[in-house]
């Protein structure tokens, strides 16, 4: 949670959403792209980078482990890297701001580095749980010293005697996969993670794209086994990594446009892979009016232009089985949810919880102040619209929070009265174009 001031801002009825949003970078494929890019031998370049608080917190952890990054105009970036095994002990603690994703994957590259760091995050970050990656990768032979054995802020020592794992993920979390995969990297022989429900794969592809042994098998069961070989040489890709516009950026702009009547916009090179894209599918099935145009695949991860027209939604139910495909949409499903007509149900929510807020609760509290109707339960949320916006008309708390800041901002677009939200610096994190971009294509938030 930020010290700053403060930034409040109001959502207020727009006219018609028009023109082209070109949206953020994919944070996901960032941090991975500077992280890979730091243990690789050579230089990676990398275009598109997003250059959010988040991902500019993994180029400074990145800096203070001994690589080079470098900006070297807007998103384009460069990381001389250190080699599998470079990493150096930091002279600072590394603070991962707001990040889980910056926080979990990096430990999993110090496991097995023979070093020692302190790591710390924001206000939002210590509360959220370590203990999912702290204990396979202890397994691996790190050794931890935890705020309440599983908190930040914390002290990592990387493994002397690195030991490969089979790891099973006993919670869907691509977080904790790419930590065990990464840590994997510099242990001897193959560390595989099984996993019943996919998640994200950013990690897989881009490791293959480092040119890493690196496979995915179906084992049966419903289950996917993805194994990394150990001290691979880990090579800077010959040409730029192209970061694809980020699907759960895109998100906000998108359901802004089907709910605002008579607007038509297009998203340009948004990434498309299926393990991101259950808010699409989700928003089809509530009869949105949005495809995807020129598909086609850059750097390993599939991308498309998103093109959008105003649609009136029905009510659905979104199965708990979609939810790792779009566990940061949420929040604004459910925004989408508050203007359908009908009751939505959306099942396997518990991982909402421990995000940068407890999301469920910030959702559910947030929609019934603006007058909707909602129901919730540990791992469920009901939402009931009768087709039309809100009535609006109030401040909504974020709890610094980007994705609930981002979300009631849309709603207070199409409400009968404006929505404030109490402070939206965090939406610098994932999305700093937001307000701008919004603003740009006819939206009203000031
Ligand atoms: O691997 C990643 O880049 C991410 C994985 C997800 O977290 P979990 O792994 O905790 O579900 C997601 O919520 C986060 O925004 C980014
Ligand atoms: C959950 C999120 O990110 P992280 O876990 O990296 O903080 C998010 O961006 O919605």
């Amino acid at each position: 949670m930020s010290t700053q001031k403060p930034i409040k801002l109001t959502g207020s009825r727009a006219r018609p959403l028009t023109g082209l949003a070109r949206v953020a970078g994919d944070k996901s494929i960032s941090h991975r792209s500077v992280m890979l890019g730091a243990v690789a031998v050579g230089r990676t370049q990398v275009e598109g980078l997003l250059e959010g608080d988040d991902v500019l917190a993994t180029a400074a952890a990145c800096r203070l482990l001994g690589a080079r990054v470098e900006q070297l105009g807007p998103g384009r970036w460069q990381i001389d890297g250190v080699g599998l095994g470079g990493l150096a002990a930091p002279d600072q603690v590394l603070d991962m701001g707001n990040s889980g994703t910056a926080a979990r994957l990096l430990l999993g590259l110090l496991a097995t580095h023979e070093l020692s760091a302190t790591m710390t995050g924001d206000a939002s970050l210590v509360k959220r749980p370590m203990g999912r990656v702290i204990e396979p990768l202890s397994r691996m032979g790190a050794k931890f010293t935890a705020r309440d054995g599983n908190k930040l802020p914390l002290t990592i020592e990387g493994a002397v005697l690195p030991v490969p794992l089979v790891y099973e993920l006993p919670v869907a979390s691509a977080q904790v996969k790419s930590a065990v995969l990464l840590a994997g990297l510099n242990a001897p022989g193959a560390t595989s993670v099984i996993e019943r429900e996919p998640t994200r794969d950013h990690t897989e592809r881009m490791l293959g794209h480092f040119g890493a042994d690196m496979r995915v098998e179906d084992i049966g069961n419903g289950k996917l086994q993805a194994t990394v070989v150990g001290r691979p040489e880990l090579i800077a890709p010959k040409d730029p990594i192209r970061v694809p516009a980020d699907p759960s950026s895109a998100a906000f702009p998108c359901v802004a446009a089907l709910l605002i009547e008579g607007s038509e916009i297009k998203l340009p090179d948004v990434g498309t892979n299926p393990r991101r894209t259950g808010l699409y599918e989700t928003l089809r099935e509530m009869g949105a009016d949005l495809r995807f145009e020129n598909e086609r695949e850059e750097g390993g991860e599939p991308v498309a232009d998103l093109v959008v027209r105003a649609s009136e939604l029905k009510a659905v139910d979104v199965p708990a089985s979609r939810a790792p495909s779009m566990i940061d949409e949420y929040p604004i499903l459910a925004v989408a949810a508050a203007c359908a007509r009908g009751t939505t149900t959306m099942r396997g929510l518990a991982e909402l919880r421990v995000k940068e807020s407890d999301r469920l609760a910030m959702i559910a509290n947030g929609l019934a102040a603006c007058g909707v109707r909602v129901e919730s339960g540990d791992d469920w949320l009901s939402i009931t619209g009768d087709g039309r916006p809100p009535a609006g008309g109030t401040t909504v708390a974020t709890a610094f929070d980007h994705r609930i800041a981002m979300s009631f901002l849309v709603l207070g677009q199409v409400s009968a009265q404006p929505i404030a939200v109490d402070d939206a610096a965090a939406i610098a994190t994932s999305f700093p174009d937001f307000v701008a971009l919004m603003n740009r294509l006819g939206g009203s938030i000031s």
